[in-house]
């Protein structure tokens, strides 16, 4: 579906990314790791037209979409949930998805829309008039994720989405994703909580000073002891 052919890029003139090639399969989750500083997240932006490519290509289902702009990604099925909080806290779950519905390609269709990402997700429905804020963190999380999917996206990229949240909410966050992938989404995600990303994945993506330094199943990214010793501290199963 997403294809990213040996893309150089960056900030300005400064060079981040230089060399990230990639393949993301329909219905598939994608973990991206790497140190602090490899681009991960610059990556992200660059598929989502929000950095400045300095060559290379992205494609996605063969047509290119380099250096799209972010509103045309979308209106292609791309969605971005970037790092952190992104809820409106004094706004209600409901008011909160209308506000993500804003920019979908088809409004008619958006009250049925959210209907259906509250059939998904009956947390929301349930604390529809609730303050975001008052929700926990996963319900957050959950909710930017509805928001995102109001947009229909074939393509869903997400960035650190266990961030500052407890072991338990993390695993419904990664559920959610699964239920995406077996719905047919392709998921790309920054995780540091590498070694749990990637055993809910079906493949990785090791990215280290902006190039793409492995990219295999995540199952056998998950013993290589390359993985562990370099990006996990040793912590994955199987490295030395
Ligand atoms: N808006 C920006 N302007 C200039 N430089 C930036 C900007 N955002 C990030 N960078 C730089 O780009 C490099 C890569 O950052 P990026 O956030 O992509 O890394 P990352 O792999 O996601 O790291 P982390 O795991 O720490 O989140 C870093 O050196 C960072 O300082």
């Amino acid at each position: 579906m997403l294809e990213v052919r040996d893309v150089h890029g960056g900030y300005g003139k400064m060079a981040i990314l230089n060399g990230v090639s990639c393949t993301i399969p329909k219905a598939s989750i994608t973990t991206v790791i790497g140190p602090n500083g490899a681009g991960k997240s610059t990556l992200f932006k660059a598929i989502f037209g929000l950095l400045n490519i300095h060559s290379g290509q992205i494609l996605l289902d063969g047509q290119d979409v380099t250096r799209q702009t972010p509103r045309q990604m979308i209106a292609h099925g791309v969605t971005y949930v970037p790092q952190g909080r992104n809820v409106v806290p004094q706004l209600s779950v409901y008011h909160n998805l209308e506000l993500g519905g804003i920019t979908a390609p088809d409004q008619k269709q958006l009250k049925a829309r959210i209907e259906a990402v509250m059939d998904r997700f009956p947390m929301l429905r349930e604390f529809r008039d609730r303050k975001a804020i008052e929700l926990s963190g996963g319900q957050q999380k959950q909710l930017e994720v509805a928001r995102a999917l109001l947009l229909d996206p074939k393509l869903i990229l997400i960035d650190e989405p266990s961030i500052g949240l407890s072991p338990n909410l993390v695993q419904e966050v990664f559920r959610t994703l699964m239920q995406l992938r077996d719905n047919g989404v392709a998921v790309l995600m920054v995780e540091q909580n590498a070694k749990a990303a990637l055993a809910i994945s079906d493949y990785g993506l090791v990215l280290e000073l902006g190039q793409t330094r492995m990219h295999d199943k995540a199952s056998t990214l998950l013993t290589d002891p390359r993985v562990g010793r370099i990006f996990l501290g040793g912590h994955v199963e199987g490295a030395t």
